[in-house]
């Protein structure tokens, strides 16, 4: 599991880390890592390093020692001379780094202007440096987190802020760097992900603020699902699942819900629908089951049509888990009694918080945390970085797949997925974010930089599931801006 944790926490750790350590080894440690990190900028390259008043711009001067030594020219941008670190700023300059008045003509860039110290948005000279990063495009790094982002509330501010192409952060991930709409300014382009440097921090750290499943993490699967530890499992032990989706107007969405419950973990796959439209299900996929009987969970809302609601009631009157997806979200009860894991994209999270598309898009962290609390259950919130949020839970956020994954219909094969899992014995919290892995990791399989339908995409699950379990997943984090 990768983690991210809250501003307040990494200075604690720091300062337990720092008590046993002699004056200035963080820094050291940061800048050495930071410096190694660099090493795509060649020897005789200039690289220009925009230094803060803190010791964000700190570790960008001890880190220029090491780039000079190693034949890098480095020009440094001071926003505020007498700020500056001193005894970095001494170093920097006895190793041979020139100070000038403004970024020019730099291919190469830093920036060091504020880390976790920041408040969000820039203005005067920062701003301006900002902009020339914007407008040059050198290749730039940040150091710690991206100029002028809300750290902990992963927000971009309304005015002017870095963006970079690649982020060096140190001791653990900050949730800037994993959520968005700010993970898009730290370079969740090329590098995918903030580089992290360990600078020690780790047995200071307390509960992250957010995490996120790795490729690495198929162990999840075995300590979810009892059943997979259990030679004598069958199709009732497996669980079952229900699934009311679909509708005269959006049939399709019946077969993609389908198609994502059966790749998942559960052992049937029951269908409740009209009848011609579950003739056509059955059709289709001979595995499903058509008609109400017993089920572990049940998905409600994919494609639905009028009658939404009176199957989101019928679900909830059968007292287990429910996955409650697109148009059941606009008949929520206002509480739950069973474990719910509701789905919405960002414009069904507007209406049902009775706010705009567009206010959700730039808080999601914030919206998704605050849905879950106002029902009391799982809040999966769609996008690019799609959340998975519970009371009491740490925030889980998803860093699979890719924008080809936002095609019509991939919506529904989650929701069946999802279901399955919770049908097998996950809790909502985990049934959503491995759903929500899983569903971006086979989108990636199924066609790596290109288009993927949602039927593709279901396809590709059960290897994807099966690679996942067996630890042999490849990179499957979104790979491209
Ligand atoms: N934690 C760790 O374990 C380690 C941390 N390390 C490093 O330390 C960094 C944190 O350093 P830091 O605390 O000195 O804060 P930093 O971000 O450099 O800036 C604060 C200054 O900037 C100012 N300022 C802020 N925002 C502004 C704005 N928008 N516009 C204008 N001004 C603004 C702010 O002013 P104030 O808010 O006080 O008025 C203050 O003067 C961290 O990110 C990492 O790089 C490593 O060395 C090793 C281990
Ligand atoms: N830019 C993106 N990068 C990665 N995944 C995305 C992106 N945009 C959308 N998605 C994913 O695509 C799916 C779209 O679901 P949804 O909006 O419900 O579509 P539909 O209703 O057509 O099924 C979600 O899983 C969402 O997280």
């Amino acid at each position: 599991m990768l983690r991210a944790h809250a501003v307040a926490d990494v200075r604690a750790a720091e300062h337990a880390l720092a008590a046993g350590l002699p004056s200035g080894e963080l820094m050291r440690r940061a800048a050495r890592g930071l410096a190694d990190a660099l090493d795509h900028v060649p020897a005789g390259e200039v690289l220009v390093m925009l230094v803060g008043p803190g010791d964000n711009g700190g570790d960008a001067l001890y880190a220029a020692t090491h780039l000079l030594d190693g034949g890098v020219r480095v020009d440094l941008c001071l926003l505020d001379p007498d700020k500056a670190h001193a005894a970095g700023l001494d170093a920097a300059l006895a190793a041979g780094a020139q100070v000038v008045d403004a970024p020019s003509q730099q291919r190469h860039c830093l920036d060091a202007l504020f880390g976790i110290g920041a408040r969000p948005g820039l203005s005067g000279r920062a701003a301006e440096w900002a902009e020339w990063i914007a407008g040059t495009r050198p290749r730039t790094v940040a150091v710690d987190v991206p100029s002028g982002v809300d750290v902990d509330g992963a927000t971009l501010p309304t005015s002017v802020h870095v963006t970079a192409d690649a982020t060096v952060t140190f001791g653990t991930y900050k949730n800037a760097l994993l959520v968005g709409p700010a993970a898009g300014a730290a370079g969740w382009g090329d590098a995918s992900i903030a580089q992290l440097v360990d600078i020690g921090l780790g047995p200071h750290l307390p509960q992250a603020s957010v995490e996120a499943i790795e490729a690495s993490d198929g162990h999840l699967l075995v300590e979810t699902f009892a059943w997979l530890r259990e030679p004598a499992s069958q199709k009732y032990s497996r669980g079952v699942v229900g699934i009311a989706a679909g509708s005269s107007q959006y049939a399709g969405a019946a077969h993609l819900c389908v198609a994502g419950a059966l790749t998942g973990m559960a052992g049937m796959v029951r269908f409740v629908g009209d009848a011609e439209l579950s003739r056509r299900v059955v059709d289709r996929a001979p595995e499903v089951v058509a008609g109400r009987g017993r089920v572990q969970a049940w998905v409600v809302g994919p494609g639905g049509g009028d009658d939404a609601e009176q199957q989101l009631t019928a679900a909830l009157d059968d007292g287990v888990a429910v996955v409650v997806d697109a148009s059941a979200l606009q008949h929520l009860p206002d509480s739950f009694d069973v474990p719910a894991l509701l789905t919405p994209h960002a414009g069904e999270l507007a209406d049902m918080l009775g706010t705009r598309r567009d206010a959700i898009e730039a808080e999601p962290l914030r919206h998704a945390t605050a849905a879950a609390e106002r029902w009391g259950a799982t809040v999966l919130l769609k996008g690019a970085r799609t959340l998975v949020a519970t009371p009491g839970r740490t925030t889980r956020v998803n860093l699979t797949g890719s924008p080809w994954l936002g095609t019509a219909g991939s919506g529904d094969v989650l929701a069946g997925l999802a279901g399955s899992l919770l049908a097998s014995g996950a809790d909502p919290h985990d049934a959503g974010s491995i759903a929500a892995f899983l569903h971006g990791a086979a989108s990636v399989r199924a066609n790596r930089g290109g288009p993927v339908t949602a039927s593709a995409v279901a396809q590709a699950l059960p290897a994807t599931l099966a690679a996942f379990h067996d630890g042999e997943l490849d990179d499957v984090r979104d790979w491209r801006r």
